[in-house]
């Protein structure tokens, strides 16, 4: 058995050799004369899979560790008889604590309590959900736009896109990326809702960069300086345009889902897929996998206010440290692919141990996700 697994999948040559030959393999560009003797191929959302690459192969079972699939022709697969499995919600943690570390910077640089702002949130999904519980923990007043959701009759106030955009001060997209159909969400963010927003509005997209009309983006941001951007991803990638990339407060490589417990999970939910396919199943906890970080425990004297969130939020993550290499190398070709294969290792808060003598700050701090306890006394 040849297994393909892209060599930015932490963990995939050890899960993956369990069960046959693995060779690991960039994914942009793909080395395509290996897939002629190959049974699976493990990707990554830098690969297109459909039939050009896959025609006439022996590639019986694809995997992507990643949530996102639109770089994946799931109808050809299928026509195809070629298995397919994703990786849903492996990473959505990893998002919601980039938008937390992006907009405390911001809340600090112009001295706002996010507990004074309603957020939109376009996608209430793994990623939108999630980021929904942990800013109403906070105490964030949050407005959701989730139209397939409301169809199917799903509990929760969804509103309409336009009635967020009304009432959003941080509006936040989590869309899959789809290019037509009754749910398209490319451009969903065009010109006409990019000149609506309210004034002083943050716009944060981590989810896939057409979500957003760039080119439109660029325009407003020519007209309207009162808006602050956040972009993880860009349209087009890896190609960004250096013109937007100098406008957004905070521009980062499409690393927002690049914890290294995010991979892991991609990794070993494709992997579980695999060897369940192959008639091998076997399950893999994440603490069988991951090393143990470099800051696990500190203790907290007292009352977390936001400012206190902030410092322990950026002990753990601090989206600058992806912000300025960005910057710095953007103009050059293969810069940004480069920035995310050599990603530096980044960790969950729920790999920080926080000892608390205040009870309501660990009450706080665990319902947002940290390892937090009340110091015994
Ligand atoms: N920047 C990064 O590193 C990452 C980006 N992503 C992207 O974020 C997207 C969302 O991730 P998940 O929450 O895990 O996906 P998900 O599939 O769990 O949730 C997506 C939600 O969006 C809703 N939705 C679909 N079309 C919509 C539309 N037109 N308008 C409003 N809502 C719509 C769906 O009903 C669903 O509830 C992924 O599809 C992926 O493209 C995901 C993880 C990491
Ligand atoms: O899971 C997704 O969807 C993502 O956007 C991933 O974080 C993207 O990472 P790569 O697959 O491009 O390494």
């Amino acid at each position: 058995m040849k297994i393909l697994v892209d060599e930015n999948m932490p963990y995939a040559r050890e899960l993956f050799s369990r069960t046959g030959n693995v060779l690991a393999v960039p994914g942009r560009p793909l080395p395509e004369a290996e897939l002629a003797d190959a049974d699976g191929l493990m990707v990554r959302s830098v690969t297109k899979v459909n039939e050009a690459l896959l025609a006439g192969k022996p590639v019986k079972f694809v995997g992507t560790a990643t949530a996102g699939t639109d770089h994946i022709d799931e109808v050809w697969l299928q026509q195809a008889g070629i298995a397919f499995s994703a990786a849903p919600g492996c990473n959505a943690i990893a998002v919601v604590e980039y938008v937390f570390s992006s907009l405390l910077l911001l809340a600090e640089r112009d001295g706002f309590q996010l507990r004074d702002r309603t957020v939109g949130i376009v996608g209430v999904g793994n990623v939108g959900g999630r980021l929904q519980k942990r800013l109403e923990a906070w105490g964030v007043k949050t407005v959701l736009c989730d139209p397939p959701r409301a169809d199917r009759g799903d509990d929760g106030d969804f509103l309409s896109l336009d009635e967020v955009v009304k009432q959003a001060d941080i509006l936040t997209f989590h869309t899959p990326l789809f290019k037509d159909g009754p749910y398209k969400s490319w451009h969903l963010a065009d010109l006409a809702l990019l000149m609506a927003l309210k004034p002083n509005t943050i716009l944060i997209n981590a989810c896939r960069g057409p979500v957003v009309d760039n080119v439109a983006l660029l325009e407003v941001l020519n007209m309207r300086s009162d808006l602050s951007v956040i972009l993880d991803v860009w349209e087009p990638e890896p190609d960004l345009s250096l013109a937007l990339l100098d406008k957004v407060d905070i521009a980062t490589a499409h690393i927002a889902g690049y914890t290294l417990e995010g991979k892991a999970r991609g990794t070993t939910q494709v992997f579980e897929a695999w060897s369940a396919f192959i008639g091998q199943p076997q399950q893999v906890p994440l603490s069988e996998l991951l090393p143990t970080p470099e800051f696990s425990s500190i203790t907290l004297q007292g009352a977390l206010d936001q400012p206190t969130l902030k410092r322990l939020v950026h002990l753990v993550y601090d989206v600058r440290r992806d912000d300025a290499p960005l910057r710095k190398v953007a103009a050059q070709p293969g810069e940004f692919d480069r920035l995310r294969k050599q990603y530096e290792e980044r960790r969950e808060w729920s790999s920080l141990q926080v000892i608390c003598n205040d009870r309501d700050a660990a009450e706080m701090l665990a319902k947002l996700g940290f390892d937090a306890h009340l110091q015994e006394s």
